[in-house]
This record gives C-alpha cells, sequence and structure tokens, in this order.
C-alpha cells in the first residue's frame, strides 16, 4: 500500500531527478522504463533528508541493535555517511561506518577498506540503492569476508525492484535471505512506484511500459 511516508519518498527521489522515465539498461543488461539513480542527490539538504528517510527505517527495524554499517563503492559511500549521520542526530545511535574502494590502494594507509575497521563477531548492515538482479550484493559479500569474521544481518535500500535474482521465480532479495541470511527492508518498491504514477493522469503514458517490464522481470 502506498502510504503517505511513501509517497513523500518517492516524490522526493523524483525531485531530486534520482527516480526517472526513460529508457535505460541495467547492470544485468536489462533493459528498464525506470531507474534509480541516487549519483544524482547533488545538495546538503537532499543528502541530510535522504539520510533521515533511511535512518528512520533502520530505528524502526534494527533499532540500535549492530555494530557497524557499510556503504558499498561506489553509491553506497554517501549513502552510509548521510545515513550514519541521521541516526546519530535524530534518534542519539552513534554507529561507526565503513566504505570500501573499487581498487586497492597500494601507498598510504594502503587496501581497500576506508573508516571502521570490522572486528570479528560484528553484526554489520548494509546501506545501498537499490537490488535489481543480486550482482553487487554477491561482489560485496567476499569484500566484508575478507576483513573479519562479521555477520550481516540486515541490508537498507531505497527501492526494492522485486525482480528475478538467478533462479527463475525467485526474486534478488528472496535468494539474497537464503545465501546469506540478509533481511532486506526498502523504503519502497517497484510497485509503489507504480501506484504511484497509476494515480496521476500525467503519468498514464508510464504504465504500460511499467507493465510489460514488471511481466517480464517482476516475481511477486
Ligand atoms: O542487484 P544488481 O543487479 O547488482 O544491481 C544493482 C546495483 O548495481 C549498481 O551498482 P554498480 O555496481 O553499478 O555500482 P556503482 O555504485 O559504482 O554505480 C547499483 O548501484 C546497485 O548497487
Ligand atoms: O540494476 C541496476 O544496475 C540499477 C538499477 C537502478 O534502478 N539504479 C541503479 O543505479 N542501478
Amino acid at each position: 500500500m502506498l502510504t503517505a511516508a511513501k509517497k513523500e519518498f518517492i516524490e522526493f527521489m523524483m525531485s531530486a531527478d534520482v527516480l526517472r522515465f526513460g529508457d535505460f539498461t541495467t547492470k544485468s543488461g536489462r533493459k528498464t522504463p525506470y531507474f534509480v539513480n541516487t549519483g544524482n542527490y547533488k545538495t546538503g539538504l537532499q543528502n541530510s533528508r535522504l539520510g533521515e528517510f533511511y535512518a528512520a527505517l533502520v530505528k524502526e527495524t534494527v533499532g540500535d541493535q549492530f555494530d557497524a554499517m557499510f556503504g558499498p563503492a561506489y553509491k553506497g559511500i554517501p549513502l552510509a555517511t548521510s545515513v550514519s549521520g541521521a541516526l546519530a542526530r535524530n534518534y542519539g545511535i552513534d554507529k561507526p561506518f565503513f566504505f570500501n574502494r573499487k581498487e586497492a590502494k597500494d601507498h598510504g594507509e594502503g587496501g581497500n577498506i576506508v573508516g571502521y575497521k570490522p572486528q570479528d563477531g560484528d553484526r554489520v548492515i548494509i546501506i545501498e540503492d537499490v537490488i535489481t538482479a543480486g550482482t553487487a550484493i554477491r561482489e560485496t559479500m567476499p569484500v566484508l569476508q575478507a576483513c573479519a569474521d562479521v555477520k550481516v544481518t540486515d541490508m537498507f535500500i531505497s527501492v526494492n525492484r522485486c525482480e528475478v535474482g538467478q533462479t527463475p521465480g525467485k526474486t534478488a532479495v528472496m535468494e539474497v535471505g537464503e545465501e546469506f541470511g540478509i533481511k532486506v527492508h526498502a523504503l519502497v518498491t517497484v510497485q509503489d512506484i507504480r501506484e504511484y504514477l497509476a494515480d496521476k493522469e500525467e503519468y498514464a503514458h508510464l504504465l504500460p511500459l511499467m507493465d510489460a517490464y514488471m511481466k517480464q522481470y517482476c516475481v511477486f
């Protein structure tokens, strides 16, 4: 159901040109009529507001029951930093954050992890933009497992695209749960976006495109 909070988040993404409609190709090679580009957030206020949306979901689901948050390069990096700030400011949940470099650095401090140094036994949450086919999370898990014996418990994303992963009939989110034991929490889903569009006459032309895409790739 499209709650007022979900509607507000969809309008926030659209006002920042983050949620766009047109012809795009996903990392997994799917031709999609909509795309979420969190790289389009550009101002302090947008960043601060974005952090608040995620922080409210973290507070409501896991609260302070985690030890650190991880933002996968690249787009997870500003997400994790803004969420950590909002959690501390709004809820007094002051937790460390860390992120990776896609290419290891061979001078100075070296390595591929920046920020907090994870410890064995840490419960880690991941802050990301979207999950489509689940490739990115499968790239992220070995990076985390190489740091320490951490337990990744939850993952927070802007949009759950509800798309099939590697196994017919299963979403990437289901697979992530089964393979890694990670619970995925999304601010909105593709169904929320579709419902939002259906409420507004000016977006009527997008509905057949969304429906065709959802029929091809989504599992509900
Ligand atoms: O579930 P998937 O099919 O993997 O697709 C979703 C991921 O793909 C993109 O990341 P990308 O690897 O392009 O990294 P970026 O943050 O550097 O843009 C996007 O930011 C998601 O994280
Ligand atoms: O699947 C992807 O590559 C993808 C989808 C999307 O909506 N946004 C994004 O940054 N990547």
